[in-house]
């Protein structure tokens, strides 16, 4: 049987078959956009003109095909039907990724690279290269170094996916990324989104009255992306969600 993480796992690369040469070949590409001069950077602003071409989108598919495997196991740990999370899925309408380039920062100590927060949607699957500067936060007060492996992604369980859809089951972590004076860095979040017209509902199986009470009504993703897009975070909260509380 497999068991549901809390917080955060590993996944190697060859365990869930994402080729390494589609991840390599994404990377090389930022790597070779990162390098150029800054006016030609500007330029090529446009998307038509970056070098990504193919690899973002070969990148692009195997994250979701990552993503759904990850979504059927902890579906299935926390016993609900494999597919309970995944076949919110499966029509693709909005991909939403951040690659972040932290170039060497001369006063690290001074500076972050992203500031405290936790991810909004469901699920995160995050690459960092080797450099390492993720930090997750421990018993809310000891920040952690999530130290890079070779062929492998950060999961980040998102706000979505703790507070709603398991009533609080599985936890959202709580992340930043610090910066070094050595070294470039470079990490891409994946951010798994349900379709818009998902219902975001948590199952019956997941409540307790007494000691875990359902703590927000239903509602779709549309209606929640609605609000993440137009409503601001409070110090790296989501407060989006707040809007389907159940009033006590
Ligand atoms: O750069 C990192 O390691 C973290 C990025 C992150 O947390 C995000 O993009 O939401
Ligand atoms: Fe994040």
């Amino acid at each position: 049987m497999v068991k549901a993480r809390e917080k955060w796992g590993f996944f190697k690369l060859m365990d869930h078959g994402v080729p390494s040469e589609v991840v390599e070949n994404f990377t090389s590409r930022l790597h070779e956009l990162f390098d150029l001069p800054m006016e030609q950077k500007l330029r090529g602003g446009k998307t038509s003109s970056l070098p990504l071409g193919n690899t973002m989108i070969e990148y692009m598919e195997e994250m979701d095909k990552l993503g759904m495997i990850i979504m059927e196991m902890l579906a299935h740990g926390l016993g609900l039907a494999d597919d309970f999370f995944s076949k919110n899925f499966e029509e693709k309408e909005v991909t939403i990724f951040r690659i972040s380039r932290y170039p060497p920062c001369p006063l690290p100590e001074k500076i972050v690279g992203i500031g405290i927060h936790s991810d909004s949607q469901a699920l995160t699957i995050l690459y960092q290269d080797q450099v390492g500067g993720i930090q997750v936060l421990k018993d809310d007060k000891q920040w952690i170094g999530v130290r890079p492996l070779p062929n492998s992604f950060v999961i980040n369980i998102a706000d979505t996916l703790e507070h709603v859809w398991t009533n609080g089951r599985l936890k959202s972590v709580i992340h930043r990324a610090v910066v070094n004076k050595e070294k470039q860095r470079l990490s891409i979040a994946y951010f798994m989104n349900p379709t818009s017209s998902a219902t975001i509902e948590c199952p019956q199986q997941l409540i307790d009255s007494v000691s875990n009470p359902r703590k927000y009504v239903p509602f779709t993703w549309g209606e929640l992306r609605h609000l993440l897009l137009t409503t601001r975070r409070v110090r790296g909260k989501t407060v989006a969600i707040n809007n389907f509380l159940i009033s006590s």
